[in-house]
């Protein structure tokens, strides 16, 4: 898709490159993480409005440090160096940077001691957030120091003819409140975007790049009931109409009832030409005594690419591509190479689980978007609120939620139990700020006692959590009362189940799924 405004962000491997996109594009200007070494010849042709050099984690005085084409400030684009960004700067345009004895992390008092644009409309005694152990020592000429805190006589550093800024701390974290109104200067009064990213622009442009993408061709989409691919149906639907297939696989391993549910959300209401393809004994048999959770998540990523090829098959011999909900957060994991490939985590059926020899192209319009714009190009798109609103839920349903193997009676017990779990939080007037809530099947027994006799079963345990995003995450404190009445449902009304715990860990260390 073509953008008429945008602002590159060049990533040296911060954890919060993110929130700098997402900073600037909660402004509406468009923006895009690209790799820290992009060739300013790249960036010319492109023409960002303005480049912000992201934090990191490497020194920059290191000789194998990722370094940035020296060129780009010579461009006259406007340019924000954040932490690294501002260091690299300092190091590119000979000023000198000394690595660190002391580290600075948490929160500091900042003093604006310089007139500067991006400093516009703010208290001069404002609260950061620095996390850094290397300091700019010196300055390189024609700049000026704008703002200093006890530990940072450079806390801000800008070159007002050449439009080039540098902050040693954080603008782009909550921990620094005022951080937001200096991005909203940075792309507005400095690199004068007019802010028109919006979602209803998004909508237009990419219902006209998949009509010409598809032309005559038909689109299998992989429809879960989840926000992401129920968008992309949307979306599609409104491209293509009745080019677009979509296939909903009961694998044996979704939420109670969720199937009929379903079938008559998406078979009736939204006119969309829906599929169901019910592989539940052929997922559980190919599951049959396996409790390692990375081979389970690679044998359902493979068995649900076997049952899409099987389905194309019959549909039409016009199926050329495969429609995927992938996001933005998918795509960058593969942008930034610095120290190498990220460990895997976690394989998502829907990303590295796809075979080499994939008979179909790739259609994927939500690459560029964090979930929460999916929820607004949703919304936009006039999708009711119990689709867009829907917790997030993973490909391998049930299968990860079951620590150990998989049997048939123990997926009774989790729906069971994960259904209780879901009816009690959403009776909260508030359910829509927990970001997701389910039930896990632990693959130990306790002792209760039931009547007056003796008990020998298992222990569910209950996540909450709430996210933006889902690539961090805290435990939710649901209240007591809540806590109380999913208890004893449960227990009472979930045959084999005796006890119930609460996860109170957040995300990281810890993960969201268990598995
Ligand atoms: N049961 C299913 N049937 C068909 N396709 C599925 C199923 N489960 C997952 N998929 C496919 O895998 C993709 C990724 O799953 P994922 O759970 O990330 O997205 P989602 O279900 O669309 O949204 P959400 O993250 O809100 O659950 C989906 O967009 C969909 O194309
Ligand atoms: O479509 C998916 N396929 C998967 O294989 C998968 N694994 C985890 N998730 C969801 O991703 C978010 C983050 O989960 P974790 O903290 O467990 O990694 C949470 O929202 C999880 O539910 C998945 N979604
Ligand atoms: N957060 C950062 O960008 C840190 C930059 C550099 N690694 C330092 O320690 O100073
Ligand atoms: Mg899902």
């Amino acid at each position: 898709m073509k953008h008429t405004e945008w602002i590159a962000i060049l990533d040296y491997g911060s954890q919060v490159t993110q929130l700098i996109a997402r900073r600037i594009r909660e402004q509406k200007v468009y923006c895009e993480i690209i790799r820290f070494d992009t060739p300013a010849e790249e960036l010319k042709t492109r023409a960002p409005k303005g480049i912000i050099l992201s934090g990191g984690p490497c020194s920059v005085p290191d000789a194998d440090s990722p370094k940035c084409d020296p060129a780009i400030f010579e461009l006259g684009i406007p340019v924000l160096g954040i932490c690294y960004g501002m260091q690299l700067t300092a190091h590119t345009l000979d000023g000198s940077v000394h690595p660190g004895q002391k580290r600075e992390y948490g929160k500091a008092m900042m003093k604006i001691t310089g007139d500067s644009p991006l400093f516009q409309g703010l208290e001069p005694d404002l609260q950061v957030w620095m996390s850094h152990g290397d300091k700019v020592e010196q300055m390189p000429a024609g700049f000026e120091v704008v703002a200093e805190s006890d530990n940072c006589p450079f806390a801000a550093m800008q070159h007002p003819e050449k439009n080039i800024f540098g902050v040693q701390f954080h603008p782009e974290v909550v921990h620094t409140p005022q951080g937001k109104e200096m991005l909203w200067n940075f792309a507005f009064r400095i690199c004068k975007c007019a802010g028109d990213w919006e979602m209803s622009k998004f909508i237009e442009a990419n219902v006209a790049a998949i009509r010409e993408k598809v032309g005559d061709d038909h689109v299998l989409l992989g429809l879960s009931g989840g926000v992401d691919s129920s968008v992309v149906a949307a979306l599609l639907h409104k491209a293509i109409g009745d080019q677009l297939h979509c296939v909903y696989v009961d694998n044996g391993l979704m939420r109670y009832r969720e199937t009929e549910e379903i079938e008559k959300l998406f078979g009736d209401a939204f006119g969309i030409d829906l599929h169901v393809a019910r592989a539940g004994d052929l997922f559980l048999s190919k599951l049959e005594g396996v409790s390692d959770p990375e081979q389970k998540r690679k044998i359902i990523g493979t068995t649900f690419i076997d049952v899409f090829a099987e389905k194309a098959r019959t549909l039409s011999d016009k199926v050329k591509y495969l429609g995927q909900g992938t996001l933005y957060p998918d795509v960058i994991e593969s942008v930034s190479p610095i120290g190498g490939p990220s460990a895997t985590i976690k394989s998502h059926h829907n990303v590295g689980g796809l075979p080499d020899d994939l008979q179909f192209d790739l259609i994927e319009p939500l690459r560029e978007l964090f979930k929460d714009e999916v929820r607004a190009v949703g919304r936009e798109l006039g999708l009711p609120s119990y689709v867009v609103d829907r917790q997030p839920f993973p490909g391998p349903g049930l299968a990860v939620r079951i620590i150990g193997d998989i049997t048939p009676e123990r997926i009774d017990v989790l729906q069971q139990a994960d259904l209780r779990v879901r009816e009690e939080i959403m009776k909260m007037d508030n359910h829509l700020d927990v970001w997701q809530y389910f039930a896990v099947l632990l693959p130990i027994q306790s002792v209760g006692v039931m009547g007056d006799d003796r008990t020998y079963e298992n222990v569910v345990a209950v996540r909450a959590v709430e996210s933006r995003d889902g690539m961090t995450a805290d435990w939710y404190k649901l209240p007591y009362d809540v806590m109380d009445s999913i208890s004893n449902r449960i227990i009472n009304e979930v045959k084999g189940v005796n006890r119930v715990c609460y996860d109170i860990s957040s995300k990281p260390p810890s993960t969201i799924e268990w598995e």
